[in-house]
């Protein structure tokens, strides 16, 4: 991808071309039946020379780690890679229809978005190897990125179509977004962009600037961070990109921003298929039915309403309390279950030995006894010599 990359991009056809992971529906697969499927080996390869991120990055990338856990690679792709990676998800989201729906707009029209998760090699057979470049890098620079050392397995890609609207405070950590510490790999292109970051509700922020070609990864003590995109710039689209949206997508070629997000989560291969990962790309048979005899602006309205219902009812049930419903629900009925902080690899601190006595105690101590003993010697012998 970088000027010392030798690899020419395919061709579409040739990746049209190319083996599709395969995919099973989700309705009839129970947790256990997951669990048992043969789950492909994600751990790295040491001598894998496809995660050499020299070969794959550009050369002038520049690594810094605004928080512990957390790196920022400035310049990760250089022109050629960002063209790249473009392709790749205008060839999925658009040609393939992973970011539309079935009339064609984009597939989560509330925030003028397209959306799609998907396993890696579906969208691109090279997109995993760029995701363990960038792993690499930042692990090359910080260790502590990544504790466990995987591949990622599965990546959303959104396409923001209008700079209006950015993403609200959330954290990674839905069923889809994988369960251990292994880093989410997050790459920018087109708009710059405000990416925030703080650890709970009520930490400090730390900001930085996401513009095209940056990539920024969190893993361990910052895998379960909150973040939120906001402040997406106008006029900032490189050049070199506009041309390549140009009448393949809605709004403006010079005002749209792209990311994509790996994330490991081995759990969930082999269901692609389902509707869980093509959100309101895929919906159900209620869904299809109430669309076709209202409409599709009213099958939205009653999916997200009965989605809401259904949050408020388990929210009562299990705990009591009505859901603030949204990102920045702090009720029990959000609090995330896999969450970890970095407040849970701090090491306990190791117990101080008490200070020593202070010195006038310390001559008290040696001198009083033998005080003692003398004033003691001379009683006895004033008693027993008649106080003579
Ligand atoms: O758009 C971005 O840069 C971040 C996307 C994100 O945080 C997410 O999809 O979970
Ligand atoms: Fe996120």
């Amino acid at each position: 991808m970088s000027s010392t990359n030798t690899a020419t991009p395919s061709s579409p056809s040739a990746v049209d071309a190319a083996p599709q992971p395969s995919s099973t529906p989700t309705g009839n697969i129970s947790r256990d039946a997951v669990d048992a499927m043969p789950q492909p080996s994600t751990q790295k390869d040491d001598a894998d020379e496809t995660c050499d991120p020299d070969a794959l990055l550009s050369p002038d990338r520049v690594a810094s780690s605004p928080l512990p856990g957390v790196v920022l690679l400035k310049n990760a792709l250089d022109e050629a890679g960002q063209r790249e990676a473009l392709a790749w998800a205008l060839r999925h989201g658009i040609d393939r229809k992973a970011w539309l729906d079935a009339d064609g707009a984009l597939n989560a029209p509330r925030q003028f978005r397209g959306r799609c998760y998907d396993a890696v090699e579906a969208v691109d057979p090279r997109a995993g190897a760029l995701s363990d470049a960038l792993q690499e890098a930042a692990r090359r620079a910080y260790k502590e990125v990544d504790p466990v050392g995987a591949s990622t397995t599965h990546l959303l890609m959104l396409f923001y179509a209008k700079l209006e609207r950015g993403l609200g405070w959330h954290r990674d950590n839905g069923r889809s977004d994988g369960r251990d510490l292994t880093p989410v790999v997050s790459l920018s292109l087109g708009a710059a962009c405000s990416f925030r970051m703080k650890h709970g509700p009520n930490d400090p922020e730390t900001t930085v600037v996401l513009e095209s070609g940056d990539a920024i990864l969190f893993g361990g003590p910052a895998r379960h961070i909150m973040h939120a995109v906001t402040d997406l710039q106008k006029g900032t689209c490189p050049a070199h990109l506009r041309d390549m949206v140009r009448g393949r997508v809605p709004g403006d070629p010079a005002e749209w921003r792209l990311n994509l997000t790996w994330r490991h989560a081995p759990e969930l291969r082999g269901l692609e298929g389902g509707d869980r990962f093509h959100i309101l790309g895929s919906p159900t048979a209620t869904f299809v039915a109430t669309a076709r005899e209202k409409g599709l602006a009213a099958a939205r309205a009653e999916a997200n309403a009965r989605k809401l219902a259904r949050k408020q009812k388990k929210a009562r049930r299990r705990f009591g309390t009505d859901c603030a419903l949204g990102a920045g629900c702090d009720r029990p009925c959000c609090a995330p279950r896999t969450t970890r902080t970095h407040l849970d690899f701090v090491k306990p601190a190791e117990e101080e030995p008490p200070p020593p006595p202070p010195a006038y105690l310390m001559v008290l101590y040696l001198v009083g006894p033998v005080a003692l003993g003398v004033g003691a010697a001379r009683v006895a012998r004033w008693v027993f010599e008649g106080g003579a």
